[in-house]
C-alpha cells in the first residue's frame, strides 16, 4: 500500500455492512460491504450506473438504504440525514458543481463555515461583541484555505467568471471550510484538462496529509485513481466486484471484465 507507514493510516472509521438501496424496481446497490480507515484515500470506481454516486449519497445521508448498517466512529448510525452527517464531520463535493455562482470565491468558501458558527442571527445581524470575534476567526480559517488552495488572486471574483477547473477547486475549499473528518469527493477531476487534474491530485494528497482528512472519492480517470488511492472498491450493476489495493484491483479478473464490457 503506498504511503501507509508515513501517513499513519488508522483504524476503521466508517464501516458499511450489507447496504442495499432500491428506487422502485431499480436496485442501485445490492448487499454492499466495505470500510474506510482513518486517514486513507479510498476510491469507489465502476462503470456508468454502477451505483457510485448512490453510495456517496448513502454515506452522507441523502439516501436511506432499505437494508444494511452504517457504523461511523464506532456508533451505528440510525436515521441519518444530510444535516446530521455534515454536523458529524462528513463533507462533500458534487459531480456537478454546486456553488453560488454570483457570489465571490471568498463568500462561497465562507458558506462552508455555517455549521461551525455559534452566535445567533440577532448578534450576527448587529455584528456585535461575540459575533464580531467569531466572524474574524471564521474569516481567518477561510483565508488559510484560500492560501492553501493557491486562489488568493481570485478571492473576490464571482465564481461564474472562473474556468471550470478553478470552480472545482473552490468547491473543494468550501468543503474544507467545514473542517471535515471525512471528505467525499464526487468526480473531482471530471471535465478537467491534464494540468488541472495534476493540480487537483496534489491538493487532494495535501488535504489528506496536512488537514488529516480521510477521503472517499469517485473518479473515472483510472490513472488518477491508481496513483493516489490506498484502497479501491469496485462496483458494477450495484454489486461489489472488487476491493483492495490498486494492484489487487488492477489484476482482478471480474474488474477487468466489467471494464472491458464482458457480458454477465
Ligand atoms: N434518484 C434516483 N431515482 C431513480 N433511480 C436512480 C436514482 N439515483 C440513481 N438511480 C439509478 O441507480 C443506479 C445507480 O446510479 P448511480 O448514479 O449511483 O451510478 P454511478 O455509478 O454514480 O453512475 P455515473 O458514473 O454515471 O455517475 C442507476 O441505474 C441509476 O439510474
Amino acid at each position: 500500500m503506498p504511503f501507509v507507514d508515513n501517513r499513519k493510516i488508522g483504524d476503521v472509521i466508517l464501516d458499511l455492512k450489507n447496504i442495499s438501496l432500491s428506487f422502485g424496481g431499480v436496485k442501485a446497490l445490492t448487499d454492499i460491504s466495505f470500510n474506510v480507515r482513518e486517514h486513507e484515500i479510498r476510491a469507489i470506481i465502476g462503470p456508468n450506473g454502477a451505483g457510485k454516486s448512490s453510495m456517496l449519497n448513502v454515506i452522507n445521508g441523502v439516501y436511506r438504504p432499505q437494508q444494511g448498517e452504517i457504523t461511523y466512529r464506532g456508533q451505528v448510525r440510525r436515521d441519518m440525514n444530510t444535516y446530521a452527517a455534515a454536523k458529524s464531520g462528513i463533507a462533500r463535493t458534487f459531480q456537478n458543481i454546486a456553488l453560488f455562482k454570483g457570489m465571490s470565491v471568498l463568500d462561497n468558501i465562507m458558506t462552508g463555515r455555517n455549521l461551525k458558527m455559534q452566535t445567533n442571527f440577532l448578534l450576527q445581524a448587529l455584528y456585535w461583541g461575540p459575533a464580531q470575534k467569531e466572524e474574524i476567526a471564521h474569516r481567518k480559517k477561510v483565508e488559510e484555505i484560500i492560501d492553501f488552495l493557491e486562489i488568493q488572486h481570485i478571492r473576490k471574483t464571482p465564481v461564474s467568471r472562473l474556468p471550470y477547473g478553478l470552480q472545482k477547486r473552490v468547491e473543494l475549499g468550501r468543503a474544507l471550510a467545514a473542517e471535515p473528518e471525512i471528505l467525499l469527493l464526487d468526480e473531482p477531476m471530471a471535465g478537467m484538462n491534464v494540468e488541472e487534474k495534476q493540480d487537483m491530485c496534489r491538493f487532494i494528497l495535501d488535504v489528506n496529509d496536512q488537514f488529516g482528512a480521510t477521503i472517499v472519492l469517485i473518479e473515472h480517470d483510472m490513472g488518477v485513481v491508481m496513483d493516489i488511492s490506498d484502497r479501491v472498491v469496485v462496483l458494477d450493476y450495484g454489486k461489489k466486484i472488487g476491493d483492495g489495493t490498486p494492484d489487487e484491483v488492477r489484476s482482478n479478473q471480474d474488474v477487468i471484465n466489467a471494464y472491458l464490457g464482458v457480458a454477465h
